[in-house]
């Protein structure tokens, strides 16, 4: 019982002198303001919805085999249940859970911009995001709820014709706890499951379909007019053929498209 009073006031002395410490120096640095009333915000909503700033630095003490069988016990049922990953092998969605970073994102922050670069995907532990567009962003497209992945889109895409740039604007609705799974962290994992990079490929190619810039238009004609893409203009009759050649493998793609960001 001392024990798990002790780790608790520890914890809370941690917090403290984090949140203190980076308050001084926002203020040594006359940052605005509203920035520094936000990152007070973050810090006090993290502790309370969580109890602890960042679960990865005390997760990354403990042994692999206790750390899986946390992750395991926590997340896998929840990933089990998504969609994109129905088919995979589990013991790769036990290597993603092993990767997830955990993120608080305040009300109204963008999470991912339209034309950005993507390298992250994003699972919703808890709260909504909403895909927007339009002027001032008052569209909302769609709103994602605890459980519903994003961001992946531009990730499963290749660089090409700019493939990886994300497709809509997303924010945090109220407080947004998420999940993220850099793309670096994909790729060194689907190494491992030549079957899931395959199924992978196969959806991100229906997601853009169901999803992407064409899908957006009909979708932003129906919300009045307002346009959240800009459609990519038809391949000419002549170039299509050659399109046929071009059937790089899906790692190949997703390497070389995370060559290119990085550069
Ligand atoms: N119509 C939609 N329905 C659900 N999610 C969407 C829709 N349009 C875009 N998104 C998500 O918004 C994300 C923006 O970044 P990405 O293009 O990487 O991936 C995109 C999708 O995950």
């Amino acid at each position: 019982m001392r024990d798990v009073i002790g780790a608790a006031t520890a914890g809370q002395t941690y917090f403290r002198g984090s949140m203190d410490g980076t308050v001084a120096y926002m203020m040594i640095n006359k940052i605005p303001k509203m920035v520094q009333s936000r990152v007070r915000t973050w810090y006090n909503y993290t502790w309370d919805s969580q109890k602890m700033l960042d679960e990865s630095v005390l997760l990354e003490q403990l042994p692999l085999v206790m750390r899986t069988a946390i992750a395991v016990d926590i997340n896998l049922a929840t990933f089990q249940k998504i969609d994109l990953f129905k088919g995979c092998d589990n013991q790769m969605l036990v290597d993603m859970l092993l990767r997830l970073k955990s993120i608080v994102y305040l009300p109204g922050d963008f999470v991912c911009k339209k034309g950005d670069i993507g390298k992250e995907m994003y699972i919703i532990k808890a709260g909504e995001v909403q895909v927007i567009g339009g002027p001032d962003n008052k569209i909302v497209f769609v709103t994602l709820k605890a459980g519903c992945v994003f961001g992946e889109i531009s990730l499963l895409q290749s660089s090409k014709d700019g493939g990886n740039r994300r497709t809509a604007n997303v924010a945090a609705h109220g407080f947004a706890n998420l999940f993220v799974l850099d793309k670096k962290d994909l790729q060194d994992i689907l190494v491992h499951y030549p079957e899931a990079q395959k199924v992978l490929a196969r959806k991100g190619r229906q997601l853009m379909k169901a999803k992407g810039p064409a899908a957006a238009a009909q979708a932003a004609d129906k919300k009045g007019g307002l346009s959240l893409f800009t459609p990519r203009p038809p391949t000419p009759k002549m170039l299509k053929p050659f399109g046929r050649f071009n059937k790089t493998n899906f790692m190949d793609k997703l390497k070389a498209s995370s060559a290119k960001d990085q550069k």
